[in-house]
C-alpha cells in the first residue's frame, strides 16, 4: 500500500475532527476525497503530506510508519503559489530535488512541456492567466517525480471550462506517470471524472467508499451521471436524517 491510515483519530484543541479513519490507498490509485466544508478534508491530506501528525492510530507509508514530510510527496493547493520574483522555468525547478545545475533545467522543461506551457519558461508568474499557473503548479509537482501526489482543491479557483481541461490533463498525466494521488475536492462531478475511489467524510468518519467502474479517458455519459447521483444521493440522504450518519455508515 502506498498509504494506509488505520483508526486514525486527528483532535485540535481537544476537539476531535476526524474520529476514526481507515483508508488505505494502493500505489499508483487515484482516490478523491469529498464531503461538506469543514468536515476535515485538508486535515486528513495534511496527515497523509506528514505536515501534522495524527493524535491517535496509524499512518503508514510504503508499508512502514510514517515520520514527517515524505521527500517523495508533493502537494498541489487552490492556489498556485508561485515565487513571483521567479521565472516560470525557475518555480517548476524548485520542485526538483538532489538534481542540479543542466540536468534540474532539463528536468524542469520536461515538466514544463508535459504541462503544454513550455514557451513560457522565460515568462513572469504575474503575465500568467490563473489556469497556466496552476499548470505551472502542477509541472511543479511533477518535476519531483512524486511517488504520491495530494491535491488539495487545486482547480477550486478556475472557470468552469477550464477547470474541465485542467481535470482531462491531469486524467492523461496521471495515466502517463501512475502517481498516487488523493486528491480533495468539494466537486463530485470532479471526483468521478478522475478518481478510481470516492470517499465521502462525513461527522469524522468514512460514510462511503465507492469504486468508480467507469474505462477512462471518463466521458460525461449515463454511466457518469448514476456514480454522481449516488454520491450525491448519499450527502443529501445524510443531510436528512442528521443523526442517523451512524447507521448511513454501515448501510452502504
Ligand atoms: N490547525 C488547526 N487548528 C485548529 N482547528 C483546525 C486546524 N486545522 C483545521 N481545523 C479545524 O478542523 C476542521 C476541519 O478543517 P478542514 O480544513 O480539514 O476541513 P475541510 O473539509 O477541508 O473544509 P473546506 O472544504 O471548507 O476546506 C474545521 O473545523 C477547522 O476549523
Amino acid at each position: 500500500m502506498a498509504i494506509r491510515l488505520e483508526r486514525v483519530v486527528k483532535r485540535f484543541d481537544d476537539r476531535p475532527v476526524l474520529k476514526d479513519i481507515n483508508l488505505a490507498v494502493r500505489e499508483g490509485e487515484f482516490v478523491a476525497i469529498v464531503g461538506r466544508s469543514g468536515c476535515g478534508k485538508s486535515t486528513l491530506l495534511r496527515l497523509a503530506a506528514g505536515l501534522d501528525p495524527v493524535s491517535e492510530g496509524s499512518l503508514l507509508r510504503g508499508g512502514k510508519p510514517a515520520e514527517g514530510v515524505d521527500p517523495a510527496t508533493r502537494v498541489m493547493f487552490q492556489d498556485a503559489r508561485l515565487l513571483p520574483w521567479k521565472s516560470v522555468l525557475d518555480n517548476v525547478r524548485i520542485g526538483i530535488r538532489g538534481v542540479s545545475g543542466k540536468d534540474a533545467e532539463l528536468k524542469a522543461r520536461e515538466a514544463l512541456q508535459l504541462v503544454g506551457l513550455q514557451d513560457r519558461a522565460g515568462d513572469w508568474p504575474s503575465v500568467l492567466s490563473g489556469g497556466q499557473r496552476q499548470r505551472v503548479a502542477l509541472a511543479r509537482a511533477l518535476a519531483g517525480e512524486p511517488r504520491l501526489l495530494l491535491f488539495d482543491e487545486p482547480l477550486g479557483a478556475l472557470d468552469a471550462l477550464t477547470r474541465i481541461e485542467m481535470q482531462r490533463l491531469i486524467e492523461r498525466l496521471w495515466e502517463k506517470r501512475r502517481f498516487t494521488a488523493l486528491l480533495v475536492t468539494h466537486d463530485v462531478s470532479e471526483a468521478v471524472a478522475l478518481a478510481d475511489r470516492v470517499v465521502l467524510i462525513e461527522e469524522g468518519r468514512i460514510a462511503l467508499d465507492l469504486p468508480v467502474s467507469l474505462a477512462r479517458p471518463r466521458e460525461r455519459d449515463s454511466g457518469f451521471a448514476y456514480f454522481e447521483k449516488r454520491i450525491l444521493d448519499r450527502v443529501l440522504r445524510t443531510e436528512e436524517s442528521g443523526s442517523g450518519l451512524q447507521k448511513l455508515a454501515y448501510d452502504i
